[in-house]
């Protein structure tokens, strides 16, 4: 490219003044790299924040605690959300659209809540909200599941989508803390949400799928059609299995295309040491992307923390410099998928003596011992009803090591005709 073509190019990028709700981990992460990016053409012009009492490490000129100082400023031209009240954000992303502004942000309940609706509303006001931050912090998988894969024939895409369990876990099984210290120590690193439940419990990581997903089938689904098994039951019976077996446990988002049907659901799983996730560590996400013709395809980087996930933030800034936006192309290829939970999967259940769990609910029971006054049970179950034992105490569901997972056979309707 010539020096010219180069220049003209370069002089296209439009210079963007930017409102940013939040200054909390995420938000100073992006102040942080922004600071430190030469040529990037965006500059902070306010930041929204929430609580009048607390130290604030700029120039107290630049916060305001009225939202409409950024919404209705005609001079921002993109919103910044980064909060931590999915609620609030829905709100804000909303107005902005309707007063004229794009929006990055990295939010992902707000958009697994709304994604469809975020959709229309970005057609209906013609700009663009992006969201590369959201799903796997600084792994760039969005842009890549719209612009790289565009027409490719994906079949599924899992992996590790949360960094705090991610990090709870590789202290746990590989120093021995305590799940509690482990946790704490998530929180004060920045990874952990403002409620934690919201990664032990793995709605985290199925929101950020519910997200891929649109990306990657073309499938609005609603957060609460997926099943979410996370990892606070997991028992120290449970590590010791592992270790004792050359296994990991670690909690997988997956989503596949069967036919008409896409599947998808987070759990733990026992992961053998050959697998590729065995060796994704602390708050490191992985994604693997399943396509007909690439074949397997694995990114890896961090998934939380103040400037992995600014600098994904400031990615998406900087292509709203040369006016990006998601196509969500698979939207708008020919498909009739439907999303669909119906699936038996092959998974290890740890009980306490008296748990009304027992073989019979298996739908192929494989085996099944007792030891320290807990019962095991292995064998091949629905994901139904696996969700279900996961919300009773003592009860902990991990999946086998390459667990099987095979859709369920419609249920033919039988009719029969009154006489
Ligand atoms: N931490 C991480 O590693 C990642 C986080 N995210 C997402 O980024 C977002 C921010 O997370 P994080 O920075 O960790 O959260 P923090 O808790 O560190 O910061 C939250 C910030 O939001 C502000 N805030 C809350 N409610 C409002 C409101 N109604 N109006 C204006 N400001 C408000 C708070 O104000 P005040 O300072 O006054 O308390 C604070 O500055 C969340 O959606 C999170 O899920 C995404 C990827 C990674
Ligand atoms: N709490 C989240 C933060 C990033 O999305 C995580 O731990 O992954």
């Amino acid at each position: 490219m010539s020096a010219e073509k180069n220049n003209t190019s370069h002089t296209k990028h439009r210079h963007l003044k930017l409102g940013l709700f939040g200054f909390g981990c995420v938000g100073q992460g992006l102040y942080h790299v922004l600071d430190e990016t030469p040529g990037i053409k965006a500059e902070i012009k306010r930041i929204c924040v929430k609580h009048k009492n607390k130290t604030r490490p700029l120039s107290e000129d630049l916060f305001t605690f009225s939202k409409e100082d950024i919404l209705n400023d005609p001079d921002i031209d993109v919103v910044v959300e980064l909060i931590d009240d999915a609620k609030a954000a829905f709100d804000i992303v909303k107005t902005a659209l309707q007063n004229g502004k794009a929006v990055v942000t990295a939010n992902k309940k707000m958009l697994a809540e709304h994604l469809e609706e975020i959709y229309q509303l970005q057609q209906q006001y013609g700009k663009p909200v992006l969201y590369e931050g959201a799903v796997c912090g600084a792994i760039p998988i969005i842009r890549n599941l719209e612009e790289y894969y565009d027409n490719d024939l994906l079949t599924g895409i899992e992996g590790i989508f949360n960094g705090s369990t991610n990090y709870i876990l590789t202290k746990v099984f590989e120093e021995r803390k305590s799940y509690g210290d482990a946790l704490q120590k998530a929180q004060e690193l920045g990874f952990a949400e403002s409620d934690p439940s919201l990664d032990v419990k793995g709605f985290d990581p199925k929101f950020k799928l519910v997200v891929a997903i649109a990306h990657t089938f073309g499938v609005f689904v609603k957060p609460e059609e997926v099943i979410n098994i996370g990892i606070d039951r997991i028992s120290d019976l449970d590590l010791k299995f592992a270790r004792d077996n050359g296994y990991g446990i670690k909690l997988i988002a997956r989503a596949f295309k069967v036919e008409n049907k896409v599947f998808g659901f987070v759990a733990p799983q026992f992961i053998e040491s050959t697998h590729p996730l065995y060796a994704v560590r602390n708050e490191y996400n992985a994604v693997q992307v399943q396509s007909a013709f690439a074949e397997q395809q694995l990114f890896v980087g961090k998934g939380a923390g103040s400037y992995p996930t600014g600098s994904a933030v400031l990615s998406d800034i900087s292509a709203l410099t040369y006016d990006y936006q998601y196509e969500y192309k698979k939207l708008h290829q020919p498909h009739d998928l439907k999303f669909t939970n119906r699936l038996t999967v092959e998974a290890f259940v740890s009980f306490d003596e008296g748990t009304a769990i027992s073989m019979s609910d298996f739908e192929q029971f494989q085996s099944g011992y007792a030891s320290h006054g807990k019962q095991y049970m292995v064998g091949k179950v629905s994901l139904e009803k696996l969700q279900e034992w996961s919300g009773w105490d003592g009860v902990g569901v991990i999946l086998a090591p390459n667990a099987t997972l095979t859709p369920q056979k419609e249920v033919a309707k039988s009719f029969s005709l009154a006489s």
